[in-house]
């Protein structure tokens, strides 16, 4: 005898709820919906059974207690062809790859003492966005720092990964490539397939371009990965200090040669180019802004990373752990405006029993980390920007505490966190140290408006004027 789906807004008859889905602002749209209908709530889109998971409480059934029967992704037309058929970590079935993958990329990629080796390359794209910085603050300009950041966080991946700079491709082309080809991605993935929901409807794909959309991107990143994997191979990389992300996928395959493909090996730098670029940028953005329109907070950092570093010019990584207020405004940042609201989905690989409630096998999962850090019952004033809230607090990055999930838990928890984390404190303590940022004439509050994607950025731009402190810092 089974028991009662959770419940759910009434559907049409095919479409189920489909069509109610305001995809251009999903995740608060579904915290909207889930005052009514509760922290689990069942959608129908198309043939496709759903479940939003809306509470810390009901995070922690799925990501701890039911972690076994969630940790598998589901299978998305374009997930699965940018992942060569899932042959990458993130977007993997849970299986005994995926295991193995996960096991050998995090000693090998993920690894305190990998993400510490690569201290150099992110100290040096830090210092040298500032550099810049300071060169439009000498004439008053308004700095993008939305385009900075970005800049600086795909370079940081790309010398992490490739061992050079986008820029710094023989042809020209390349640099400018590598962020459109990140663009591209993004949008294919957040992309809505009918053959996913509708399987006797996958015609529509192809009558409306989709398909070859996705398969012209897919061409276009295959080529550009396969250009990089060939340089590695030739070693055609003079000057090179240390072994790049690459160098020890392209090792590890050698060791692993029955099990690992180069499409393997493509799969995991599509994670780390899409895993790394856009999540660590956009939380910067989403800081920097609220700091901005939270005068206080941006003054108590400002007074934090001044007296802790004094005149030495720069914050660099052994400052990092004086540094107790950045952490908590990089926590409340992520807590208001989680880079990835609906973190990646997950699938239920059995049946079983929430809250009293059925849940299906091959039910397809939302955890809504946008709504999980507004959780009343966890969160006084949710919707107030309070970086004190985290002081003293013991809710950490490594994801145990359920209330606070923007790099997800459990099996498939974010394994580049520290890589994430580090970058993130980083950049945002050596903006807040070298500069005294101001809002551009006529501007009295910065917008929130975000996009939604896969990723959530800051729709417009981060505009701002950058002044060098008095103090000469
Ligand atoms: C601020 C930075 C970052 C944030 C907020 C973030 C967030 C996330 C989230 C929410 C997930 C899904 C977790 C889940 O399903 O429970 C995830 C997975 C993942 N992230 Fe990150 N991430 C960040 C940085 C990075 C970096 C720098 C890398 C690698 C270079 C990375 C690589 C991955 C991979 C490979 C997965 C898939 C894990 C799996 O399915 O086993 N992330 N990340």
């Amino acid at each position: 005898k089974t028991r009662p789906l959770p419940p759910g807004p009434p559907g049409l008859p095919i479409f189920g709820n489909l069509h109610q889905l305001d995809l251009s602002d999903l995740s608060s749209y579904l915290y909207r919906l889930s005052k009514t209908y509760g922290a689990l709530m069942s959608l129908r889109l198309g043939n496709v059974q759903t479940l939003v998971v809306s509470s810390a409480e009901m995070a922690k059934e799925i990501l701890k207690t039911n972690d076994l029967v969630f940790c598998t992704r589901p299978i998305l037309t374009g997930f699965r062809k940018l992942s060569y058929d899932n042959k990458d970590i993130a977007l993997s079935l849970y299986n005994e790859y995926w295991r193995q993958m996960r096991k050998i990329c995090t000693l090998h990629l993920f690894s305190m003492k990998q993400v510490n080796s690569f201290r150099s390359v992110r100290e040096e794209e830090v210092f040298d966005m500032i550099y810049k910085i300071k060169t439009q603050s000498s004439t008053k300009q308004v700095v993008d720092l939305s385009e900075a950041v970005m800049v600086l966080t795909s370079n940081i991946i790309s010398r992490v990964a490739f061992g050079k700079r986008p820029s710094e491709y023989k042809n020209r082309k390349e640099g400018t490539r590598f962020s459109e080809l990140m663009l591209e991605c993004q949008e294919v993935f957040g992309h809505f397939y009918y053959r996913d929901h509708f399987p006797l409807m996958g015609w529509l794909d192809k009558l409306n371009g989709s398909i070859a959309r996705l398969e012209k991107i897919f061409k276009d990143m295959d080529e550009f990965y396969q250009e990089v994997i060939d340089e590695h191979l030739n070693q055609s990389q003079p000057n090179k200090r240390q072994d790049d992300m690459v160098d020890i996928l392209i090792k590890l395959k050698q060791d692993y040669a029955n099990d690992l493909t180069f499409d393997h090996v493509k799969g995991v730098i599509m994670n780390i180019l899409l895993g790394g670029t856009e999540t660590s940028a956009s939380t910067v953005i989403w800081a920097m802004a609220l700091l901005i329109n939270n005068p206080n907070s941006l003054m108590k950092l400002k007074q934090e990373v001044r007296n802790a570093v004094g005149n030495k010019g720069k914050v660099d990584e052994d400052d990092l752990y004086k540094l107790d207020y950045l952490k908590a405004v990089v926590k409340e940042a992520l807590r208001l405006y989680p880079v990835l609201p609906l973190l990646l989905p997950r699938e239920s690989r059995e049946r079983c029993v929430l809250g009293g409630y059925e849940i299906p096998k091959n039910t397809l999962v939302y955890l809504n980390a946008w709504a999980v850090g507004r959780d009343p019952k966890c969160w006084e004033r949710p919707e107030e920007f309070e970086p004190e809230r985290f002081l003293g607090s013991n809710v950490e990055y490594k994801g145990v505490d359920f209330e606070w999930i923007p790099f997800g838990s459990g099996r498939r928890g974010c394994p580049g966190l520290l890589l994430g984390a580090t970058t993130v404190e980083l950049a945002l303590s050596n903006i807040v140290y070298s500069f005294d940022w101001e809002m551009p004439k006529g501007t009295n509050v910065i917008d929130t408006v975000k996009t939604e994607g896969t990723v959530m950025h800051k729709k417009n731009a981060l505009q701002l004027v950058a002044l060098v402190p008095d103090n000469g810092c």
